[in-house]
């Protein structure tokens, strides 16, 4: 059956009942010990960026400040890695999501087996070799200097787009649970973030996450473990989600305006994580970050267990919820509440008498939104600095340049601040909402990269005119979509034995009729045709459609303007994918058809040693030392042999 999200649906049908219970409980329920414990992680937060602004190098240098020292082992990078794009959003997105379209969702963990493959040992091989220092540096190795500004401001649209999801759903949490002013929280969370980042740079960004990431599964793991236990245990649970047919099977339906099947998360989902795990800065940062290649590429192998672990418990506190609101006994129906605000009044109706608990969870939703908005505050600065600012400013001391980086960090947090001011006008479901802006601003990104990557004819030309028209299309099916409204799911009812909200005499008691609507669905669900059809893409195609977009166009632009030749291409910013692809072809012929020839071997896991001096992300070295001979001997070895293979074509 189609699911309820095309019925339409909005917000102003909700209407809040004046002296619920609700306010009540909530405020009655977030104690001292709740308090103490938010405290607590705020303050454990500010420390760790303390304690790095005031030891080590003490962030006097750009590289300490954005890369770390380069000096990172691979479990703290892998644990901050799946914290940079788990914020409070999946929280409390993603349950809603099981509880509303069933465990299809849950087949995204399918996409996290290529999705962290692909980056591991293609895009990070590549970067890290390069010794970048910003993602975007390459495009303008591989392309020119244009590419790269473009490439950068994009990243920037992207992310300060996204920080303003992510502030605000948090703050709304703790709006609902304590009644503390929401833009108060939007504030806190803004400056204590921005602090810690400003002070303590890439090291406590890093550390920080692995502290908040604990945090987060701990809170997650307490909320579902509590709710078992009160809806009376797993086999419960377990029979009343079966009952509500809420267990989904693998659903192979090919049509693509469908959001969630096998197709859209396991394929489409592909290329969401690469666009977030294979060249978003904010991640290739902290691969570079890593003291070796081997430490990058292992600290992306295990984000897949990590990640696998946040996407069951999410899934599992989505069928718990289920279970609780939607039994035989409708006693607890969740009504129409918005989908942003579910997993908040189902935590707050469980944990009622259970001090410190109610503290937990929102500390865990905190970790997660402030682990994502200090990823991208460190990032934000990385970008602007290394792409915008020094080039420009080639005579630039170190100290001025780590202070400016701290300014910039600064005056990011002030920027999203405002931006999350926009969040508040949206009405979709959140998680939604982040996953359309990975996929219209995130998926032209992906298209640019893989085109300098694994095509050796595009040209700069093309890279700018496909990168044009991806973002032409994203924002063409995009705005379609919102105006239209199609893939909206604006509607938070459960399609499963669960749409009829009770209002008898006793439910009024209840926790979750604070919020009634005051008008039923009505409309059945009817086919889109045409225009209508495109618009209703699944959003979970956005990635694929759009990156693809980038690099067809990016190709054609290039032949019709001059194809590069593969000897024109700087050295190291090719991945030999056709080359690889074609291994059937005999040699002769792809040489005619002018692509790499394989590596044979594949791309060795082997170190480069780092450049001793570093100014405006190229290396310097001093003449003759052991480090340089040593490099240089790693770069005979390693890189020239393939570049002559290329340019002997
Ligand atoms: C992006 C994935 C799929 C993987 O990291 C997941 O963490 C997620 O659903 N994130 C939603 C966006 C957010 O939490 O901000
Ligand atoms: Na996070």
């Amino acid at each position: 059956m189609s699911p309820s999200t095309s019925i339409p649906f909005s917000h102003s049908s909700y209407i809040l009942i004046p002296g619920t219970k609700m306010d009540a409980l909530a405020q009655m329920h977030f104690t001292t010990i709740d308090y103490v414990i938010f405290a607590l992680l705020l303050a454990s937060s500010m420390g760790i960026g303390l304690y790095y602004a005031l030891s080590g190098g003490r962030q006097r240098t750009t590289q300490e400040f954005l890369l770390a020292d380069r000096s990172m082992s691979c479990l703290p990078v892998s644990l901050s890695l799946i914290a940079t794009f788990q914020s409070a959003v999946a929280i409390v997105g993603i349950p809603a999501e099981i509880y509303t379209h069933g465990t299809q969702y849950w087949f995204i963990g399918c996409a996290y087996i290529l999705g962290l493959f692909i980056p591991a040992h293609v895009f990070i091989p590549v970067f890290y070799r390069l010794h970048l220092t910003s993602a975007y540096q390459y495009l303008e190795l591989r392309f020119s200097k244009p590419v790269r500004i473009c490439g950068t401001v994009t990243f920037i649209f992207q992310t300060v787009i996204y920080m303003a999801v992510c502030m605000y759903t948090p703050a709304l949490a703790l709006n609902a649970v304590t009644g503390f002013n929401l833009w108060g929280a939007v504030l806190a969370t803004g400056l204590v973030c921005t602090l810690y980042t400003t002070l303590g740079g890439l090291k406590a960004v890093i550390w920080t996450d692995v502290f908040q990431t604990i945090v987060m599964f701990a809170g997650q793991l307490a909320v579902i473990v509590v709710g078992v236990q009160q809806t009376g245990g797993v086999a419960e649970v377990w029979r009343k989600v079966s009952e509500g047919n809420l267990i989904s099977g693998i659903d192979l339906n090919p049509d693509p305006t469908v959001e969630y099947t096998f197709w859209t998360l396991g394929v489409g989902g592909v290329f969401l994580m690469l666009s977030l795990y294979g060249v978003n800065q904010a991640q290739v940062q902290r691969y570079l970050s890593a003291k070796t290649e081997r430490d990058a590429v292992m600290s992306c192998y295990m984000v897949f267990p990590s990640l696998q672990l946040a996407l069951a418990l999410s899934c599992v506190m989505g069928l718990v919820m289920f279970a609780r609101y939607c039994g035989e006994d409708h006693f607890h129906s969740l009504g129409v509440i918005s989908k942003n605000e579910m997993v908040l009044y189902f935590v707050m109706d469980m944990l009622q008498g259970l001090p410190g608990l109610s503290g937990l969870f929102i500390s865990c939703l905190f970790s997660a939104a402030l682990s994502t908005i200090s990823s991208a505050f460190n990032s934000l600065a990385t970008v602007t600095m290394e792409d915008l600012i020094k080039p420009h400013c080639p005579s630039m001391t170190e100290a001025r340049a780590t202070l400016l980086s701290k300014g910039l960090a600064c005056s990011y947090g002030l920027l999203c601040l405002a931006m999350a001011y926009l969040t508040h006008l949206m009405s979709d479901s959140v998680l939604q909402a982040a996953f359309k802006i990975f996929g219209m601003v995130g998926g032209p990104l992906l298209g640019i990269f893989s085109l300098g990557l694994f095509f050796p004819w595009a040209n700069s030309t093309g890279a700018l005119v496909g990168l044009g028209s991806g973002l032409a299309m994203a924002f063409w099916v995009g705005i379609g979509s919102i105006v239209t409204s199609t893939s909206g799911g604006l509607a938070a009812v459960s399609q499963f034995n669960c749409t009829a909200v009770q209002l008898s005499g006793n439910v009024t008691t209840a926790v979750g009729t604070a919020l009634i609507s005051t008008a039923m669905p009505t409309a059945t669900p009817t086919r889109p045709m045409g225009l209508q059809r495109f618009y209703s893409l699944s959003f979970m195609w956005y990635s694929a459609l759009n990156s693809l977009t980038v690099v067809i166009t990016g190709l054609g632009v290039s032949f019709l303007t001059g194809p590069m030749k593969a000897e024109e291409v700087t050295p190291g910013t090719l991945y030999p994918l056709l080359g690889n692809m074609l291994f059937f072809v005999p040699d002769k012929l792809k040489q005619k058809l002018c692509c790499v020839t394989p590596l044979g071997h594949g791309p060795t896991i082997q170190e480069c040693p780092p450049a001793q001096h570093e100014r405006n992300g190229q290396a310097v070295y001093t003449e003759g030392s052991v480090e340089e001979e040593e490099r240089q001997s790693f770069l005979l070895t390693s890189h020239t042999p393939v570049v002559e293979r290329e340019t002997a074509l």
